[in-house]
């Protein structure tokens, strides 16, 4: 299992081991004492999954203190282009995102700490996401920009005309309107 640091500190690509053979594959999409050496400490209290259809776009989300979510997110089967904001203020990259495809067929991981607003856009049918949560749902902690803000100006791969969302996602605020709580 790699561990592979990216341009926003404590964001972390990891590529399982996968071992295949004559009747398909396995990996081990988590394990304990790996992701603690590798400074990913901590102690996962829910799993969520998702299905979406092409153009899905489900974000940019998540949740204030004491429920602030660290999340180990991947793709099963279809595709996303996964994006993690740093929201935390005085960070050197705060505003700054990264970008990376997950897909069920390149076994990527993204680990997501608390402190960071975390998006998808699904780019194949069929998608079934999949994450490790820290921290438990809590709908009152909810926070949120809007996918398309002018400040992050995302390249989400798809066009706006292709983008599907939800009603609560269509009208998060502006990040020049919003308050991180980190
Ligand atoms: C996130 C969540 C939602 N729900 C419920 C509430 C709601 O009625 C329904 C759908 O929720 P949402 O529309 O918020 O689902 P979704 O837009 O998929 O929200 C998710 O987006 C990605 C990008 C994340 O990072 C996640 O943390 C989460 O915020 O599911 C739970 O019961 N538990 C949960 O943990």
């Amino acid at each position: 299992m790699e561990f592979i640091q990216t341009d926003l500190p404590g964001v972390i690509v990891i590529e399982p081991k996968i071992w295949k053979d004559e009747r398909g594959y396995f990996y081990e999409s988590y394990n304990r004492e790996l992701f603690r050496d590798a400074g990913i400490d901590t102690d996962f209290v829910q799993d969520n999954q998702s299905f979406s259809h092409k153009g899905a776009l489900r974000g940019l989300h998540g949740q204030s203190n004491p429920f602030a979510q660290g999340k180990l997110v991947r793709v099963i089967q279809g595709k996303v282009m996964d994006v993690a904001v740093d929201i935390r203020k005085g960070s050197p990259t705060y505003g700054k995102h990264i970008r990376v495809e997950l897909s069920g067929e390149n076994f990527k991981m993204l680990w997501i700490p608390a402190g960071f607003l975390h998006g998808f856009v699904t780019l194949e049918d069929n998608t079934i996401f999949t994450y490790k949560v820290d921290k438990l749902y809590n709908k009152e902690s909810e926070i949120g920009v809007r996918w398309n803000d002018p400040d992050f100006s995302i390249d989400w791969t798809l066009k706006q005309s292709e983008v599907i969302l939800s009603q609560k996602d269509a009208v998060l605020p502006l990040f020049r309107d919003f308050e991180s709580p980190f």
